[in-house]
């Protein structure tokens, strides 16, 4: 589904990404594991195209994922930290859950509210949702919002860089499980970035370590 080939970011003399080349299976859940500062989350942002790599590529369904081409790079999505960087304060969560549908052309407005509770469905939060503020909503529910968000172009590839770790470690797990029923559910594949390797493990089939930029053989 997904083919990283030799990516290597620089930022002047930091290299954060040192020739990085991995592969997704559909329906796949990948973690990448390592310590902070080793390039996780650049390597996440070059997947989803918001950091232009010096040198390598990436693929989705043999087809390269450039910038330009917005149709491909809808089918792969990101899964911010922290969720309050995908939630506006001042608008419901059916605006913000519709806005990503807007922006793509899809649907007329009835359809489109139809696919905000589809949406919320998916994510296991009640319709009613759609009318709250973020300042209603839980931290856990705020980052079922964000992954809610991020499956609203009906992507096949969700990219989560530390999905959980800005939440209370009682809730952790259950966001946890949204995305393993959403790989159930939908067959998407997840690339799944944390520190904390116990979590990784637990729910990844596969897992890779990056150290200094690079992934370390195993
Ligand atoms: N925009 C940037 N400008 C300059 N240096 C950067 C930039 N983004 C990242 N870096 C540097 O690149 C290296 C890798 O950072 P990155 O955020 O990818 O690591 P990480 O593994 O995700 O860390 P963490 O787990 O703490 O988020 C670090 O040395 C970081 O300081």
């Amino acid at each position: 589904m997904l083919v990283v080939d030799d990516v290597r970011v620089r930022f002047g003399a930091v290299t954060a990404v040192d020739g990085v080349s991995l592969t997704l299976a559909p329906g796949e859940i990948l973690g990448l594991v390592g310590d902070s500062g080793c390039g996780k989350t650049t390597l996440a942002r070059v997947i989803v195209g918001l950091e232009r790599p010096q040198s390598g590529r990436v693929f989705l369904d043999g087809e390269e994922l450039l910038p330009r081409r917005r149709a491909l790079r809808r089918r792969v999505q990101l899964v911010f930290q922290d969720p309050e960087s995908s939630l506006s304060p001042r608008w419901t969560i059916g605006r913000t859950l519709e806005e990503p549908l807007q922006l793509a052309g899809l649907g007329n407005r009835a359809e489109r509210v139809a696919r905000v509770g589809e949406l919320l469905e998916l994510v296991g939060l009640p319709q009613a949702f759609a009318a709250r503020h973020p300042r209603a909503l839980s931290g856990g529910q705020r980052q079922r919002i964000g992954i809610a968000r991020a499956l609203a172009s009906a992507p096949d590839v969700l990219v989560c860089d530390e999905p959980v770790s800005s939440l209370d470690v009682s809730v952790r797990a259950q966001v946890m499980n949204v995305l393993l029923e959403l790989r159930d559910e939908l067959g998407l594949s997840v690339l799944l970035i944390a520190h904390d390797a116990v979590l990784v493990h637990q729910a990844s089939d596969r897992v890779l370590a990056m150290r200094a930029g690079a992934l370390l053989p195993g």
